[in-house]
């Protein structure tokens, strides 16, 4: 079984499963990108008599035994990567990019796990968090013993649907303090951070990170279709996967709007299709006999991915996600970011929010969603500019590792400290 998980965090975590071998790896997103990239551009011919014969040729040409555990692992991992079953005739050349994507794919599994993924003494509830209250305890960090701590005794509490920003100059600490709710910094650390009562060091990272949202700053598309961008793990239905594509106004993207006959472009339609589509479905599987509804399960993957496709003009989920005619702005794939948060409803959300490079108008829309959509949730947002702090219930002010304020934007302003400050000067570490 192999499963990508938490596309949305600064980290994807790949985990890779079978009889003899059990073993978890941690890629950045990035990694795990150009490895699908390498694999998918370049081995399209799947099946394990290919895969097999490329690595005894592998092991036969270095004189590397490959296990039986390694073999059923890079098979299942070629497996996922590959579609294609043509172009047989290039496997020269697919070995040999083959046996590149194993070198990275070896370095990277050469990584240390870094924490239990589970914990079963410990488990948080399934509706763990509940509420979306956060409290950090005397907590300080320090990433190596001969540095000054990162984060210095922080004492902070935020309440259920709190929407905090975060600010300070650069090097303040502003990252730092959000990367420790998902425990993605190592260091020393003393102090404890509680979300609805329960200490996040105490239970797995596989517990603790898919329970929160995250929209990074460097948001990622991966190759493959907008689907898998969207739900790697196949969590969702299509019609929870356009719910979001319409509300964070990215579904253009997706399946571009039909022009009228006198050339202008109807972006009113989305919300018809959708309807009119999903009615259409319904009413077809509704007259499917019981033969016709476990064929299209078992063959077609009825209703995750036909049943959009059949029915309607929004057939875009199933398109290449990145292609030579299809690009991302950053602020963009922080949109399919934003969906893929909406999609999972976390009480606590956490939007390293984009820098200037974002135009005006994506990060208006962007605040709009916010208060639309997660206005009963908690949400901490890394913020580099002045118009999405001043939206913000209340502002933490972050200087070498320490809080330095803490309030609404009213009350730093009136204190004149320095909140005042980086107003003036517009200096939000952007
Ligand atoms: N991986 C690391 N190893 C060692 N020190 C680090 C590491 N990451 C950050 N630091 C240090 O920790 C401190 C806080 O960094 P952090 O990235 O949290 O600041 P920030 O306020 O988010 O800055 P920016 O706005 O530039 O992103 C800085 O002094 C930084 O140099």
């Amino acid at each position: 079984m192999i499963r990508l998980f938490g596309v949305e965090s600064y980290f994807t975590e790949l985990y890779v499963r079978d009889n003899d071998a059990s073993q978890r790896i941690i890629l950045p997103a990035k990694a795990i990108e150009s490895l699908t990239a390498m694999a998918s551009t370049t081995i399209r011919q799947s099946g394990d008599m290919i895969i097999a014969c490329m690595l005894l040729f592998q092991s036969q040409m270095s004189g590397y035994q490959v296990s039986s555990g390694e073999f059923v692992t890079y098979q299942r991992l070629l497996r996922s990567l590959v579609r294609d079953t043509s172009q047989i005739i290039y496997l020269p050349n697919i070995y040999r990019r083959f046996a590149k994507s194993m070198e990275v794919y070896r370095q990277y599994t050469d990584i240390e796990p870094e924490a239990p993924l589970v914990i079963e003494d410990c488990r948080p509830p399934p509706n763990w968090p509940h509420a979306g209250k956060i409290e950090f305890c005397d907590f300080s960090l320090r990433y190596r013993e001969d540095l000054d701590p990162a984060l210095d005794r922080i004492n902070l509490t935020i309440n259920p649907g709190e929407k905090i920003g975060i600010v300070g100059r650069t090097g303040a600490g502003k990252s730092t303090l959000v990367k420790t709710l998902f425990r993605l910094v190592h260091g020393t650390t003393s102090g404890t951070i509680r979300i609805d009562g329960l200490d996040i060091n105490s239970m797995g990272v596989g517990d603790l990170r898919p329970r929160l949202g995250i929209i990074p700053q460097e948001s990622t598309m991966f190759s493959g279709s907008f689907r898998r961008n969207l739900d790697p793990l196949r969590e969702y239905t299509v019609e929870d996967m356009w719910a979001a594509l319409i509300k964070s106004g990215i579904a253009p993207k997706v399946s571009p709007p039909r022009v009228r006959k006198d050339g202008s472009v109807d972006d009113d339609e989305y919300d018809e299709y959708y309807e009119e589509s999903k009615a259409g479905a319904d009413e077809w599987w509704a007259k499917s006999g019981w033969m016709m509804r476990l064929l299209l399960l078992l063959i077609l993957d009825w209703p995750q991915k036909q049943k959009f496709t059949r029915h309607t003009p929004l057939h875009g989920l199933d398109r290449i996600a990145l292609s030579s005619s299809q690009s991302f702005s950053d602020g963009q794939q922080q949109l399919f970011s934003f969906c893929r948060v909406l999609m999972r409803k976390r009480r606590v959300i956490v939007l390293d929010e984009a820098t200037a490079d974002v135009d005006l108008e994506t990060d208006k829309h962007m605040q709009q969603l916010i208060r639309n959509e997660f206005s009963d949730l908690t949400v901490l947002t890394i913020a580099h500019r002045l118009e999405t702090v001043m939206n913000s219930d209340r502002i933490i002010v972050m200087d070498q590792g320490r809080i330095a304020e803490f309030g609404s934007p009213q009350e730093l302003i009136d204190a004149g400290g320095m909140f005042a400050d980086l107003i003036k000067t517009n200096d939000f570490g952007a």
